[in-house]
């Protein structure tokens, strides 16, 4: 009995709870899957760019997106199709101004580029804008999420939401707690994950979470067994995918994510733990970033693409 009465009192609180203002911050691969599977869910979004031109084209690419899921969804019935997309992205408000655009927020999602000092001061702006009450996330692929926190005055109410590419597709949520977010934000983040559609699972705030830690160090091998000459890039390829079951193979997902970055990541991982020989820097990688050739992105990477 009193136990029916202590879950109701905790599903009021968490209704009254409910994040339904969401603001993303930065509108580039992720932040603007993010956005758009926040609005497929029926949540307002105000998705802040670094300019009008970036906006508008975040703005062309969830609306390809968007394209591609009421396809899917409205098969036969293509009227309903369009008006899912129109109240979508009616859901979507665009912004230039950080400041402005978290006074309503009830939770802020940070996906703006990898780098700390850039994230450290836009989080030291949001924290002091931002109503008490806001819960902040990053996406980031790398960096420790206390870090990233240590600059605010609300380490309590921070936490990683951690989003796979491309977001709309993929099922995934690593929600990540810090030692110092609360119980009540653990649980906020949880149920609005769940509320967006993603499955949600829970890690401490360790290098590259779980996906990450697994998916870098494997991509790494396959780096190193195409520079020994082992197997070409694409046999490598062929026999994760037919052999291993994976979507993509290595070559291709490395491609896909951005060589730039995962170099990126390997470097900064390797700086940290010096002594661990699976973030050992990789030669051919470093190379064809220093030539910009970061993948898909560029046109060229590990193999060339059709620039579209
Ligand atoms: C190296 C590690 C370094 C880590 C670096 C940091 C990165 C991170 O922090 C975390 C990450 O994101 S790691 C990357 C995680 N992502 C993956 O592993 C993707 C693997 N690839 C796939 O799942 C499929 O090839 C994929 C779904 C991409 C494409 O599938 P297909 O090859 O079958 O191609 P399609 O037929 O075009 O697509 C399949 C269905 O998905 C729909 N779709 C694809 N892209 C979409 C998008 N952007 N928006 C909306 N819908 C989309 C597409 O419509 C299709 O649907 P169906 O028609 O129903 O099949
Ligand atoms: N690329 C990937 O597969 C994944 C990336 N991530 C993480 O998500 C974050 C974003 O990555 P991507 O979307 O790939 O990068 P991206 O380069 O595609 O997009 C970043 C966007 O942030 C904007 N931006 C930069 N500074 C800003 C600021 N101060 N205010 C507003 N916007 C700003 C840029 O104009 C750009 O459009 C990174 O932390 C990355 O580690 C997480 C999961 C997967």
């Amino acid at each position: 009995m009193s136990f029916s009465v202590i879950k109701r009192s905790f599903s009021t609180s968490m209704a009254k709870n409910a994040i339904k203002n969401v603001t993303v911050i930065g509108g580039g691969l992720m932040g603007s899957g993010i956005a758009q599977v926040t609005a497929q869910a029926g949540q307002n979004v105000t998705l802040v760019e670094v300019n009008a031109d970036v906006l508008k084209k975040t703005e062309t690419s969830i609306a390809t997106s968007l394209a591609r899921v009421a396809k899917k969804l409205y098969k036969d019935k293509p009227s309903d199709g369009e008006k899912f997309v129109a109240e979508t992205r009616g859901r979507i408000k665009g912004s230039t101004d950080p400041i402005a655009s978290v006074k309503q927020a009830d939770l802020v999602v940070e996906a703006i580029i990898e780098n700390i000092d850039i994230k450290h001061k836009l989080f030291k702006d949001l924290d002091a804008a931002a109503p008490p009450t806001t819960l902040f996330a990053s996406n980031t692929s790398s960096l420790s999420i206390g870090e990233i926190a240590s600059v605010t005055n609300r380490k309590d109410r921070f936490g990683g939401l951690h989003f796979f590419n491309p977001v709309p597709v993929m099922k995934l949520l690593e929600v990540i707690r810090t030692p110092e977010t609360s119980d009540e934000t653990y649980q906020a983040f949880m149920a609005w994950g769940k509320s967006i559609g993603k499955v949600c699972i829970t890690c401490k705030d360790t290098p590259g979470f779980v996906v990450n830690r697994l998916l870098v160090p494997y991509m790494a091998e396959a780096v190193r067994m195409y520079e020994r000459g082992d197997a070409s890039a694409r046999d490598i390829d062929t026999a994760m995918k037919l052999g291993a079951g994976y979507p993509m193979g290595p070559f291709e997902l490395n491609d896909y994510v951005g060589l730039d970055t995962t170099n990126f990541i390997l470097e900064g991982w390797h700086k940290k733990m010096p002594e661990n020989p699976l973030f050992e820097p990789l030669e051919s990688m470093k190379k064809l970033v220093s030539e910009g050739k970061f993948g898909i992105k560029s046109g060229e990477g590990y193999y060339k693409y059709d620039k579209k």
